[in-house]
């Protein structure tokens, strides 16, 4: 499904196609390159661009082209002719040069026409796009037509789906190496931080369409979520710098759960989610309260140690209001530098439940929860232990168990979002005490 060039030419035009190829090389190179036989070798020996030879043009190399230009993904045709020689296959050339008109696929026959191709293509942004077939409860197949119809008109599309064998993360670093403009992501919070954590202090730009069940990265950077909506914020190129996180040696974008969001995350399972959607994570949440118990736990953060009871620890780098536990501070800000930490301490069911409509309370008001049972910070950096050690969720995966060092990269991840109406610097919330709101004595 990679945007196709096909190079062909004639014999006394093979230097200059050669050359042209050792030119422009560097536009080349992000395409998937066919050629006839002979022209192929000879631009792979002048160029060393990789190229898929087919058969030289006299024995149905042309017919061959032709058969991908109808039924592919050319997107153009470099076909150098010799205009002063006959050719015996001169049956094929024709069938070749109506195809591209049939299919109304740009054709060059002289230098002078496969150079303005060139300089088109070169405008042209080249998107790398990773889509998950098995997120959320669309239709796969009907989404993938519309996200092409949407963009392909504008964008050189390079289409890569997620398999068993091949992960968004693998998928990721073969996108970073095509050189591509703008790699974008389609699928569930697993699909996007995945790519995402791949591309950490890249700087090339990160695309979502959204289509998970909770969505909540998008969510949190005001992306829409219905694909029409996405794929025009695509096409705007509108980029804003947030920060990235990493959790131990993972990549983090959302957030990190301990204890509580991680037994709720495990037990809503992917048969769950397809059948209920959000609705799955709040049954799970509730089943969870019915166990709910707490562990020792003991923080660093800034070179300050302290200790305290824990039921539920939620460090985050981005969330939208929705994710309650992670609301202490009132709003989770993605560009801030900071982690916004909230510490759950209740004893009871009873206490818990009280404690998380509190937190939607400051989700609402966008103001830190006040009750002595929830601590809550911004930090750059905490490390947590806890006794018993607790399953660890980050955006969405368990990684393992406590302990846990999860640092802030700022401006880490470039993303294609709307401009936040975003608040000066020195109306941000300040960066907390951790000792003053801990409340706990130092090691
Ligand atoms: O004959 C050709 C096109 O019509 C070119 O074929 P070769 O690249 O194999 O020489």
């Amino acid at each position: 499904m990679s945007p196709t060039i096909a190079l062909i030419a004639h014999d006394r035009k093979k230097d200059d196609i050669a050359n042209f190829a050792k030119q422009y090389t560097p536009i080349l190179s992000r395409y998937r390159l066919i050629a006839t036989g002979t022209t192929g070798q000879r631009i792979h020996d002048r160029s060393k661009l990789e190229i898929e030879c087919l058969l030289s043009g006299p024995l149905g190399g042309d017919a061959q082209i032709a058969a991908e230009v109808a039924t592919g993904e050319v997107i153009a045709v470099i076909f150098l002719i010799d205009p002063l020689y006959a050719q015996p296959h001169e049956p094929d050339i024709q069938a070749l040069l109506r195809i591209c008109n049939v299919h109304n696929v740009p054709l060059a026959t002289n230098l002078a026409t496969a150079e303005a191709i060139i300089a088109n293509f070169a405008k042209n942004r080249f998107a790398y796009l990773i889509f998950n077939p098995v997120s959320g409860q669309g239709n796969a197949e009907k989404d993938l037509t519309l996200i092409q119809q949407l963009l392909k008109p504008q964008l050189h599309l390079d289409i890569h789906l997620t398999t068993p064998d091949r992960s968004s993360a693998e998928l990721a670093q073969e996108a970073i190496a095509s050189g591509a403009d703008l790699i974008i992501a389609s699928g569930g919070d697993g699909t996007i931080s995945a790519v995402a954590g791949a591309l950490i202090g890249s700087q090339i730009p990160l695309g979502i369409i959204a289509r998970g069940t909770a969505n909540a990265f998008a969510v949190a950077l005001g992306i829409p979520t219905n694909i029409r909506a996405a794929c025009e914020l695509i096409l705007s190129g509108i980029t804003r710098v947030v920060d990235a996180a990493q959790c131990n040696q993972h990549p983090m974008i959302l957030l990190a759960g301990i204890g509580f969001e991680a037994e709720t995350v495990e037990r809503a399972d992917r048969e769950a989610k397809k059948r209920l959607g959000v609705l799955a994570y709040i049954l799970a949440g509730m089943q969870q309260l019915n166990e709910h118990s707490v562990f020792e736990t003991e923080l660093e953060i800034a070179g300050i140690t302290s200790q305290c009871q824990a039921a539920a620890i939620t460090i985050a780098n981005a969330a939208p209001p929705t994710s309650l536990m992670a609301q202490g501070m009132g709003q989770v800000i993605a560009n801030d530098g900071l982690l916004e930490v909230t510490i759950n301490t209740q004893n009871t069911k009873i206490e818990a439940m009280d404690a998380i409509v509190d937190l939607l309370g400051a989700a609402l008001m966008r103001r830190a929860a006040r009750r002595e049972d929830t601590i809550c910070l911004r930090t750059g950096q905490i490390k947590v232990n806890t006794n018993p050690p607790q399953k660890v969720v980050v955006d969405g995966e368990i990684i393992g168990t406590t302990p846990v060092t999860i640092e802030c990269i700022p401006q880490g991840l470039t993303v294609i979002a709307p401009l936040e109406a975003s608040k000066p610097a020195d109306e941000q919330p300040p960066v907390t005490e951790p000792e003053l709101i801990l409340g706990v004595t130092d090691e």
